[in-house]
């Protein structure tokens, strides 16, 4: 029978009635989004430390300008730009593959011990990086901790989705987004404290602080239970049992927790007479098995995954958070451009709580498609005002208020958006990988963006200035077709509702789809039921229950 040793139960309940949230459980679920810090404050602490005295003339053995230098003498105290891509780039390259692998191990070791490891693993990286006073170390260190970075990205948004509640999956997965928007927040604020020191605390008090965040997300998550998803794959029902009794703060033998684990138990062994996982390799295959012409297949939900954080790269939202300020720069009107990129990441941090509400209220798609329509309108205004007067201060004040309501709506829509579909559209079989695979694809863009722009961008290079906005809100409305034509409509279901929704849906139908029957009904599974008493008895015994 499914789900061995598991009477099932009211899975299988359409309209079943899930548990409340209380406080403490909604804490919990939240907790993880912490992680969102690393993301933020790596990506974002970097390009300043590039910019500090100290750490040029470390990297380069050049001296400072004297005062009154000129632009050429100043121009040429600065690291090479093989140096600069290098540094910026190799985190990514070690974040992207650890946000490949770390899905594998989230599925033998678990979701929670995968991020503690992340942690470990980014703390040596770290450790190598503040010790380092020379290009090797540093880069192998940036490597390392990039490593442990793709472990945390990935798997928290696995691990977020999967113990959160329906009702507030949407929030609490944006609160992740929101923890990276801080994340960039506190690197700037550090860089801007440190960056006049003349000795090399300039660059290690930053690269250091990040041990801190590992550190809290480690030790609070062994406080935390595992997804109870990952039990019911390993096929430790007691353990799952127990887990949900804890993240939904109920008792372990209620009706609540014995039809929501009824429901993911049913939903997995439905997803394995699909396609059996078979060997490591055969199991790997699976993302990409089903073909394309079967809508919630294997390969689509895969292609839509990676695709969608793709898309999210292709916003341009990078172009403003790397260079922005030495755009501002080279415009050559503004007083203080860091300044601007200081108001920049603030418009970020503080538009994307709105998308807690919004995720949850107005809907995945809508936001999505809306969202990518508000971007597109900013980013064609910003590339037609700066063509046409760049050079004039009034325009270019127009310009940065046009970038800000860009920033407001990628904040409240594809920002948050595109983790928290990703987290929705994979079954359980292949959702560690196949979430590892999307955020492997993020952070892949992320790199290519980094490296691509300031030659697309540059005065001395492919000189687009201003005129990139064009090619942003070109690709912005790529984005919009995108997700009214491939996206889903994934709010207030459960995970395994999604699943049985992408199979009778088309995107632009899912939004009115109410579920009428259960994986586990056509199973011939009864829809009332219980677990096995032995399990309560055993789970309520070890006293692991709320
Ligand atoms: O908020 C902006 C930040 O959000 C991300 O797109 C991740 O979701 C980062 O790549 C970017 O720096």
């Amino acid at each position: 029978m499914p789900g061995g040793g598991i009477t099932l139960v009211g899975a299988t309940n359409v309209d079943r009635v899930e548990a409340p949230v209380t406080m403490k459980a909604y804490m919990m679920c939240a907790f993880a989004a912490f992680g969102g810090i690393f993301f933020g404050y790596d990506s974002g602490y970097i390009s300043g430390v590039m910019g500090m005295e100290y750490f040029i003339h470390m990297l380069t053995g050049l001296d400072p300008p004297p005062a009154g230098a000129t632009a050429d003498q100043k121009a040429y105290f600065a690291l090479p730009s093989w140096k600069k891509s290098l540094i910026t780039s190799i985190l990514s390259a070690g974040t992207f593959f650890g946000a490949l692998i770390a899905g594998d191990l989230a599925d033998f070791i678990g979701r929670r011990i995968t991020i503690i490891a992340g942690c470990a693993i980014f703390i040596i990286g770290v450790v190598l990086q503040t010790a380092s006073s020379g290009l090797g170390l540093l880069v192998a260190g940036r490597l390392i901790a990039g490593f442990g970075v793709g472990f945390v990205s990935a798997i928290i948004i696995l691990y977020m989705s999967e113990i959160a509640p329906k009702k507030v999956r949407g929030a609490i997965v944006s609160g992740y987004q929101f923890c990276i928007t801080v994340g960039l927040l506190l690197a700037s604020c550090v860089d801007y404290g440190t960056q006049n020191r003349t000795d090399s605390g300039s660059y290690r008090i930053p690269i250091a602080l990040q041990m801190l965040w590992a550190i809290i997300l480690a030790f609070g998550l062994f406080f935390l239970p595992d997804s109870p998803r990952y039990y019911v794959k390993r096929g430790k029902l007691d353990q799952a049992a127990a887990t949900l009794a804890r993240l939904r703060g109920q008792p372990v033998g209620s009706e609540f927790i014995q039809q929501e684990l009824a429901e993911i138990v049913a939903n997995h062994e439905y997803e394995l007479q699909l396609i059996p996982q078979g060997s490591y390799f055969n199991s790997w295959l699976n993302c990409f098995k089903g073909g394309l012409r079967k809508p919630n297949s294997n390969l689509r939900r895969t292609i839509l995954g990676t695709s969608l954080q793709m898309m999210q790269q292709w916003t341009g939202i990078n172009f403003i958070f790397y260079f922005g300020t030495t755009f501002f720069q080279e415009l050559g009107t503004i007083p203080n451009p860091f300044l601007i990129g200081l108001i920049t990441t603030l418009v970020n941090v503080c538009s994307t709580p709105i998308s807690f509400w919004a995720i949850e209220r107005i809907g995945r798609r809508p936001l999505l498609i809306w969202g990518a329509c508000g971007m597109f309108v900013c980013e064609f205004i910003v590339a037609i005002i700066g063509v046409t007067d760049g050079s004039n201060h009034k325009a270019v004040s127009a310009m940065i208020s046009f970038i800000c309501i860009y920033i407001f709506f990628f904040a409240t829509t594809w920002g948050p958006g595109a983790w928290v579909v990703i987290g929705e559209i994979f079954p359980l079989p292949i959702r560690s990988r196949g979430v590892g695979l999307a955020t492997a694809s993020n952070w892949l863009w992320n790199c290519i963006i980094a490296v691509i722009t300031p030659y697309m961008v540059g005065t001395d290079k492919g000189n687009l200035g201003a005129r990139v906005f064009f090619i942003w809100g070109s690709l912005c409305v790529l984005c919009f077709l995108y997700a009214y034509f491939l996206v889903y409509e994934t709010k207030g279901l459960t995970l395994e509702q999604v699943d049985r929704m992408m199979e009778e849906t088309t995107p632009r139908t899912s939004a009115g789809w109410v579920p009428t029957t259960t994986f586990a009904q056509e199973m011939g599974l009864t829809d009332k039921g219980t677990l096995d008493p032995a399990i309560v008895e055993d789970v309520e015994r070890k006293g692991s229950v709320v």
